[in-house]
């Protein structure tokens, strides 16, 4: 039997593919970059038409967090979560929590509260079919490039929690970041709680250094812990004393950030650098 050229090729592929990724762990970043994201994208395709029967709801933010519960088996991450006690309040709350790396999304579907939704940037809505299941599933999206609207969208947010019994989770730094730390912290989230005058619920993500670098393209299997902190009430506050709840709020969760990470307390702070 004659071997023709492509088939070849598909042998050095099937080959050189596995090598490769056993010999080489930026080889291996890449591709498990490539497949979680793929893989997201391809979940998304299921999770459109099952969503679009209810059309845009929050209560299908259900089914794309019971879609994306697998991924941590697939890359072997142990996500441990302390205090879910902190998580019974019935009424709206706006969560905010350090943002790392799109690797996030784990841990945030490991404990997304029912009737939750995450404010994104409004890029991730023309990200094809991810963009549209979270269109579905009620993601609020904001221009960052457009203070005014996305301030806005955050004040008619604050209108939405209350009246259609909504929680907002917010990532206060605003981008991802990378370096071990957090950034300092954008004022919309606590805005939005003083607008609604409901509680702050704090949620910590510890380092991912151990497992992911995206710097050194280094990707393994690890353990993350996820702490829900006591909410911050808000009640009586006003748009004067946004500053200083926010400052509070971030100390609180650097020093969680630093011990869950192993990290000394002190100079590791991106505000004081
Ligand atoms: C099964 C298949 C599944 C497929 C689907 C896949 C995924 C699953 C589903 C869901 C997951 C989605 C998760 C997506 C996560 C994406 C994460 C992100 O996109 S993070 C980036 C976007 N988020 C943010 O930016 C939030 C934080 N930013 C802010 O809060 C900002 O303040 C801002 C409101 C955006 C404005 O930012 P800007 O930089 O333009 O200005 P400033 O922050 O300097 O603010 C200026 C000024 O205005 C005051 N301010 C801010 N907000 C308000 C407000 N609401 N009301 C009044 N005033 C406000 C602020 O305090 C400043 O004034 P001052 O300096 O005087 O304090
Ligand atoms: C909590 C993370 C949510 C991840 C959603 C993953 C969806 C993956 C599916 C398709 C891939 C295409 C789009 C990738 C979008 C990554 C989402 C993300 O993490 O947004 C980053 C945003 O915050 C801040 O943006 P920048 O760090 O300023 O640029």
């Amino acid at each position: 039997m004659e071997i023709s050229v492509g088939q070849w090729i598909l042998i050095a592929v099937l080959i050189l593919v596995p090598l490769l990724y056993e010999w080489s762990a930026t080889f291996k970043y890449f591709c498990k970059m490539a497949f979680y994201n793929g893989w997201i994208l391809l979940l998304a395709v299921l999770a459109i038409p099952i969503c679009a029967v209810r059309g845009r709801n929050v209560e299908n933010m259900k089914i794309l967090r019971f879609m994306l519960l697998h991924i941590k088996y697939l890359y072997g991450i142990k996500i441990e979560v302390r205090g879910w006690e902190n998580f019974s309040l019935k009424e709206p709350y706006v969560v905010v929590s350090n943002h790392q790396s799109e690797l996030d999304l784990l841990g945030m579907m490991e404990i997304l509260p029912n009737r939750c939704v995450p404010i994104a940037k409004r890029e991730l809505m023309y990200a094809g079919t991810a963009g549209l299941a979270c269109w579905l599933a009620g993601v609020i999206f904001i221009n960052r490039k457009k203070t005014d609207d996305a301030i806005s969208v955050m004040s008619e947010a604050a209108q939405t929690m209350l009246r259609e019994d909504v929680r907002v989770w917010v990532f206060p730094e605003g981008t991802r970041n990378h370096d071990g730390s957090m950034l300092p912290f954008k004022r919309g989230a606590f805005h939005l709680a003083v607008q609604a005058q409901v509680p702050i619920i704090p949620i910590v993500m510890s380092s991912y250094k151990d497992f992911y670098n995206k710097k050194d393209r280094r990707f393994t299997t690890g353990k993350c812990t996820v702490r829900i902190l006591p909410k911050v009430d808000t009640r009586g506050l006003g748009s004067d004393e946004v500053p200083e709840l926010t400052e509070s709020v971030r100390k609180m969760m650097l020093a969680t950030f630093l011990e869950l990470s192993g990290e000394p307390s002190q100079s590791r702070d991106a505000c004081s650098q």
